[in-house]
């Protein structure tokens, strides 16, 4: 029987930082190889910098005279005003008889989105760019919950997730003295349980099982991750090779050629996101560490932070490493002589290492990533985390010792062993029939 086209048109408009980007037009690619149409929704400063390389996707740019604030919470709320302005005039321009506008699929931090497609008459889908864990622990910490859980003893037991102790929690539940409006705005996202008509999750049901399965028991969450390119996991669809948003310019050539003269499994590949900042004392620990691990390096060391380098190590790096500024991740991470990935576990890095199979170290830095490093480390068991001496810094013989049992020892085999198990199973989930591309089926036939 042939298959009756879905004529709908869906607006994607994610946060525009890279860690956001990344899954959010993915899975815009994703939709569109379904048939549907899909439109973007970014800003000037973003799609002239770096063109959309998919041709699947339409773009609509909202232009802007400044220049976007440095603060991030500056950021959202000037991205917040921008869009506000602009948005009914893009779905007026949209407006198509035969596809029409029906839903906008908004970042999950960006709450207020949920009003605007609600005014304009659409339906609005909250795309989570993190674990389904971290909605749990937010749902249940929120400070403006009445019935909230506050951490007060050595650890915290909550529905459905492991125990977590105080480094395991996000940063925000923890120091919310330290980021006080960022913290609000992070718990802000529970709003999206009340109001958005889907509930959209970078994840898989295997993946996070007890959690997945108690936010079904409360909302009707969908699963519909890992959302990365497609040729490697499932290469269903066809040169889905990059995200294809880039705000860094990779240095491609330099890393692959590096890599393909490394014999297999001997290179530990070591990045921090596009966000992290480490302080100076921490950076000087860590390529020390690298360097006193014997193993190769190619260490993502971003143009903003490669002032923290010092001269003696820059001498000595050829022997042993390789810096760049920016690097294509997953052509990295899917190279046959990468043996570990030093992480900061930012949840799209997370995704990435246990869909190609890779051991990770994790050393988490702040938001989301000690949760991903708690799970990484203790329920799915392909990695190790880095332990912090007394006063917060990770030493350089932990960051030596931490390496070497990942890429030399007893355990690092178990490590692998289980990282190939997770790769199986994130390609099970996306495959077709699988549990997230049954997911997105539905999704898009409930339009
Ligand atoms: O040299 C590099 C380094 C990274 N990446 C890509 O950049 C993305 C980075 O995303 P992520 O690993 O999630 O890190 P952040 O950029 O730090 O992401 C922010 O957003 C994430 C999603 O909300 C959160 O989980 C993080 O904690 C938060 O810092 C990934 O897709 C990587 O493949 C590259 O392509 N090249």
């Amino acid at each position: 029987m042939e298959e009756i086209p879905n004529k709908s048109h869906v607006l994607v408009l994610p946060f525009p930082v890279q860690g956001h980007i990344n899954p959010m037009v993915q899975f815009s690619k994703r939709l569109a190889s379904r048939g549907v149409k899909v439109t973007l929704i970014t800003i000037d400063s973003i799609s002239k910098s770096m063109p959309m390389e998919s041709n699947s996707i339409k773009i609509e740019s909202i232009p802007h005279n400044d220049s976007p604030p440095d603060s991030y919470d500056n950021f959202l709320e000037w991205f917040h005003v921008l869009v506000s302005k602009n948005l009914t005039q893009i779905v007026e321009k949209l407006y198509d008889l035969e596809y029409p506008v029906k839903v906008i699929v908004y970042d999950s931090i960006t709450t207020w989105a949920i009003d605007l497609a609600h005014q304009l008459g659409l339906k609005g889908a909250a795309f989570f760019t993190q674990s389904c864990s971290l909605s749990v622990i937010y749902y249940h910490m929120d400070p403006e919950k009445e019935s909230k859980v506050s951490f007060e003893g050595s650890a915290v037991c909550l529905p459905s997730l492991p125990l977590l102790e105080k480094q395991d929690l996000p940063s925000f539940v923890c120091q919310s003295d330290l980021y006080p409006s960022l913290a609000k705005l992070v718990f802000s996202r529970n709003i999206n349980f009340k109001k958005a008509d889907w509930l959209l999750f970078n994840s898989f049901d295997v993946l996070e099982k007890e959690v997945i399965n108690w936010l079904r028991s409360q909302y009707r969450i969908k699963t519909i991750g890992p959302i990365i390119p497609s040729m490697y996991l499932d290469k269903r669809l066809k040169d889905d090779k990059e995200y294809g948003l880039s705000l860094f310019k990779p240095n491609s050539e330099t890393c692959m050629k590096w890599l393909d003269s490394r014999e297999f499994g001997s290179v530990v590949y070591v990045s921090f996101g596009s966000l992290a900042n480490l302080g100076e004392q921490q950076m000087e620990e860590l390529a020390t560490g690298l360097m006193m691990s014997n193993c190769y390096f190619l260490w993502v060391v971003r143009a903003t932070e490669e002032n923290k380098l010092s001269e003696e190590f820059m001498s000595k790096l050829s022997k042993k490493g390789l810096i760049v500024n920016w690097c294509p991740q997953l052509d990295v991470l899917a190279h046959q002589a990468v043996g570990c990935f030093f992480t900061h576990c930012g949840w799209n890095s997370t995704l990435e290492a246990l869909s190609l199979g890779v051991p990770m170290v994790a050393m988490p830095q702040w938001s989301d990533q000690p949760t991903n490093a708690k799970f990484i480390s203790d329920v799915w068991q392909t990695g190790l985390r880095v332990k912090a001496g007394e006063n917060g810094v990770i030493t350089r013989d932990e960051v030596a010792s931490s390496i070497r049992e990942v890429m030399e020892e007893e355990k690092g085999v178990m490590l692998k062993k289980n990282a190939i198990k997770w790769k199986q199973l994130a390609k099970e989930a996306v495959d077709v029939g699988g549990s997230s591309d049954k997911n997105i089926e539905e999704f898009l036939s409930n339009l």
